[in-house]
């Protein structure tokens, strides 16, 4: 099915606050987008100290009824549990706070009940923060599944500079990843004569080249370089909400990190096997992949498989399968590549030794 053709319209969000100290601006926000009184919260074990609370806390002082879910995973059980809670309160609103599964539990729930979402990211570790997909898990399986984007999305810079530094590094990958992500939806709309956005295209390789430019800006507890990743994280969301799909931001690097999910005993970071990925795919696209690779080393995410912690065997059995992850979308993996192909690329990238 043409993938644009199944979009019925664009969604964007309509507040984006990116800065120091947004936490206290959330309630504002909502008076604002005049989402109502009652309000849930989805976040995790771990954010909810971090920023859950005092989330609640900003909304309670307006007089909102509040209620916080603390999530375990990005399961569909999740979804339904956290349905379940909305309706039994009559939610106005549902708000994510968290890192990616918050989110995007907090996004679907909010989707299928019908009401407006807000993303509030902990951690910069991928585009999830502000796109209208959501990755979620069931029967084993992870969907990447149509919702609508965040009505805001709220980003404290004093907050996310605290998270570990790994995950800002892996926001980088998977924003590097629209490098060949491009490329790959230039290669379908040739071969197969896929609708193609110039427009999200320009705005998504737009968005990976100054980041790469600014790779030696990206450090850890700055404020200066969440603010860089994070409007980066912006920009890859609405190129895929212009698009009317993840075209713009996910080819065969994103089917790569994918495949890995399915095969490697303890996956990484999705960031960061999309980084790995974009220097596997630039390679087999004939591109300049070592570029890829030194923008990621600067930045200081995992450009190896040792790096990744994930052993050899395991990527060159994903570089093989990976074809097999979305089979509908054309990418230059075209019909697989073949155990030699995958051993060659792997090496002579130095992902392998
Ligand atoms: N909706 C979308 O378009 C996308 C969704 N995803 C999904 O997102 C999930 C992965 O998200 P990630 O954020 O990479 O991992 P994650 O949600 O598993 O979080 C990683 C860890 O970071 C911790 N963390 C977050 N903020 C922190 C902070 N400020 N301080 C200390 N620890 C903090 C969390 O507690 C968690 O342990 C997967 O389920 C993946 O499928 C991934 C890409 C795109
Ligand atoms: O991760 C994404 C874009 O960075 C979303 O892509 P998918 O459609 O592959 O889940
Ligand atoms: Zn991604």
């Amino acid at each position: 099915m043409n993938e644009l053709k199944s979009n019925k319209w664009m969604q964007l969000p309509r507040d984006v606050l990116v800065g120091s100290d947004m936490l206290g601006k959330v309630a504002d926000v909502c008076s604002d987008l005049q989402l109502g009184r009652n309000a849930l919260i989805v976040t995790g074990q771990k954010t909810r100290g971090i920023a859950g609370i005092k989330v609640a806390e900003e909304l309670e002082e307006t007089g909102r009824i509040v209620q916080i879910h603390v999530s375990s995973s990005a399961s569909m059980e999740e979804v339904e549990n956290v349905m379940e809670i909305a309706r039994e309160m009559d939610t106005d609103f549902l708000l994510g706070v968290g890192s990616g599964k918050s989110i995007d539990v907090a996004k679907l729930a909010a989707t299928r009940h019908n009401v407006p979402f807000l993303s509030i990211p902990t951690a910069a570790s991928h585009d999830g923060i502000v796109s209208s997909r959501a990755s979620i898990t069931h029967n084993g399986e992870t969907t990447s599944i149509q919702a609508s984007a965040p009505m805001a999305v709220i980003a404290d810079t004093e907050v996310i500079a605290k998270a570990p530094f790994r995950l800002l590094a892996a926001g980088c990958g998977d924003i590097i990843s629209n490098c060949t992500a491009v490329l790959d939806w230039q290669l379908a709309h040739r071969l197969q004569n896929v609708t193609f956005s110039e427009y999200a295209a320009a705005l998504a390789s737009m968005t990976a080249n100054i980041l790469i430019e600014s790779a030696d800006s990206i450090k850890p507890e700055l404020e200066s370089s969440v603010r860089i990743v994070v409007k980066a994280l912006v920009s890859s969301g609405v190129a895929m909400s212009i698009a009317g799909s993840s075209r713009p931001a996910s080819g065969s690097e994103h089917m790569f990190s994918h495949a890995l999910n399915r095969i490697a005993p303890n996956p990484a970071l999705h960031g960061e096997q999309c980084g790995i990925g974009t220097i596997l795919m630039m390679y087999l696209h004939g591109g300049d992949w070592k570029e890829i690779r030194d923008a990621l080393r600067i930045i200081g995410a995992p450009t190896t498989a040792h790096e990744l912690g994930i052993e050899d065997k395991y990527i060159l059995q994903a570089l093989v399968e990976s074809h097999k992850i979305r089979p509908e979308r054309y990418t230059i993996l075209g019909t697989g590549i073949t155990p030699d192909a995958a051993e060659v690329v792997a090496r002579t990238t130095g992902v392998i030794s």
